[in-house]
């Protein structure tokens, strides 16, 4: 294993046979890849491409077929290395009639974390998960994004290296979605290492440092996402306050060196920055609404009332 890898896979592949050991399915075939301490790292592909296979296999709960990986520097088959690994599974599977307290002592107690200990990271993982609210409800009143973040802080009650996180935004709204990859990066900066799976690939793109993404279990593609969304063969140039006639001289300088003008015009934020800063303003000023007639205007505030 090499110096500062948490994960390294060598052909690591997957068969699933039937009762009487027949093949059914190849969901892995000979994966190859290393991930680093401290990094974020997306494993992408579409349904029924391995991903989730690939993390039971990491966390010991599958046997391969062939080949090995190596986990926290031990082989993925020796089970005691998951007190060092947070999991949140696709689907939580969580106790309905205990609320986030228990819930969080539960788990907190299996790790065998004394209760002075567990009752301080049990607070801050609810502040961190943004459920402070709820800490008393039962979980069977839970939204499925409650859901979701009491599934993150389970998964991270025993302080871990190393965090799988499996679709760790599905189903939270677009704040839920932000305070999740805040968390996600902040664990990063804390030196943890991330491995997630998502289809939800503006927030991988967001999030991830690097990817690999698998298609029918085979690895298509791995790389840092900067390098492999960048376009090589096109340049970029943002300008604020041009005039016109500068505009102008541009496009004939393009003109004059055989560039291709593709677009000039002005750059467009992400929707979720829009969504977010629309709520944001809402929450400040509550009651401007936007009139559908003055489409593109700022919003007006409301009438103020003489009486
Ligand atoms: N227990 C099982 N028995 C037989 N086949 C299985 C089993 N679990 C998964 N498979 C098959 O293995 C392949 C990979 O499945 P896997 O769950 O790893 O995919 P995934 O990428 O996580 O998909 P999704 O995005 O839908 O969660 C699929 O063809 C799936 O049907």
């Amino acid at each position: 294993m090499t110096t500062d890898a948490v994960i390294e896979t060598r052909n690591l592949t997957k068969v699933y046979r039937d009762f009487w050991g027949r093949k059914k399915v190849d969901a892995l075939k000979s994966l190859n890849l290393t991930v680093q301490r401290g990094e974020i790292f997306g494993l992408l592909g579409p349904n029924g491409s391995g991903k989730t296979t690939s993390i039971k296999l990491l966390l010991g709960l599958l046997f391969p077929s062939n080949g090995e990986a190596l986990v926290l520097g031990k082989p993925a088959s020796d089970v005691a290395k998951n007190e060092r690994i947070g999991y949140l599974p696709e689907e939580s599977y969580l106790y309905r009639f205990l609320n986030a307290e228990e819930t969080l002592d539960f788990y907190g107690r299996l790790f065998d974390i004394s209760g002075k200990e567990r009752r301080k990271r049990i607070d801050s993982l609810i502040q961190q998960v943004g459920l402070n609210r709820a800490r008393k409800r039962v979980l069977k009143e839970y939204s499925k994004g409650m859901t979701r973040r009491i599934g993150v802080a389970q998964a991270l009650i025993n302080d871990p290296e190393l965090i799988l996180l499996d679709e760790p935004t599905s189903g939270l709204d677009p704040l839920g979605t932000r305070e999740m990859k805040d968390l996600i990066r902040s664990l990063r900066d804390e030196g943890k290492t991330v491995v997630l799976c998502s289809h939800l690939l503006a927030d991988v793109q967001d999030v991830c440092d690097r990817i690999a993404i698998l298609h029918q279990g085979e690895l298509k593609e791995l790389g840092r996402v900067s390098d492999l969304l960048s376009i090589q063969d096109m340049t970029e140039i943002k300008v604020g306050g041009l005039s016109d006639e500068a505009k102008e001289e541009i496009r004939q300088v393009v003109a004059r060196h055989n560039g291709n003008l593709v677009s000039m015009g002005h750059p467009s934020t992400t929707l979720e920055d829009l969504f977010l800063k629309i709520i944001r303003e809402s929450e400040a000023h509550p009651g401007r609404r936007y009139l559908p007639e003055r489409e593109g205007e700022q919003p007006t505030e409301p009438p103020v009332s003489s009486n």
